[in-house]
């Protein structure tokens, strides 16, 4: 399993303890930045991180900002992305039951190391159930279609 993980400065701590659990544990990781608590752009950093995953170089990927909340809202703008901010444990495994999430959004300034780095694990341990809830993600593909206007409407 390969992780794509970013944050932007308020999420900078948070992201490196997730770097070192993850690969504590073996698992391959790409830190996609931020680099230090300067001021950035969070949306600069959902680009890399959706990027990653919506080419399949990288399994799921992991975005920190202070809520989760901007980071997750810029990432969720990228075709195939699905975005799940979660703060408990219910949520990080019912996001990959139901919603095959594909990026985990949480906030630094919200949510405990402890509690932060159990929701990782089940995350990235929970597979999606398929069944009734493949047809409500092909109805959030069907939107994106929907909704994306072509590179040629783009002018
Ligand atoms: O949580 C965030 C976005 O949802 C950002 O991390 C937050 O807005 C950054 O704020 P500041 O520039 O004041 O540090």
């Amino acid at each position: 399993m390969k992780i794509a993980l970013g944050s932007d400065h308020g999420g900078f701590g948070l992201k490196n303890l997730i770097k070192e659990h993850l690969e504590n544990k073996g698992i391959e990781v790409t830190d996609f930045g931020t680099y230090s608590r300067e001021s950035c752009d969070y949306p600069d950093i959902s680009q890399k991180v959706g990027h990653a995953v919506v080419d399949k170089s990288h399994e799921y990927g992991i975005l920190i900002c202070g809520t989760g909340i901007g980071i997750g809202i810029a990432a969720n703008k990228i075709k195939g992305v699905r975005a799940a901010l979660v703060h408990d444990t219910f949520s990080a495994h019912a996001t990959r039951e139901h919603n095959n999430a594909n990026i985990l959004t949480m906030g630094e300034r919200v949510i405990g190391p402890g509690l932060a780095l159990d929701i990782v694990d089940i995350f990235l341990g929970t597979e999606f159930e398929g069944g009734r809830h493949q047809q409500r993600i092909d109805k959030i593909s069907k939107l994106e279609e929907q909704y994306t206007i072509s590179e040629e409407e783009n002018i």
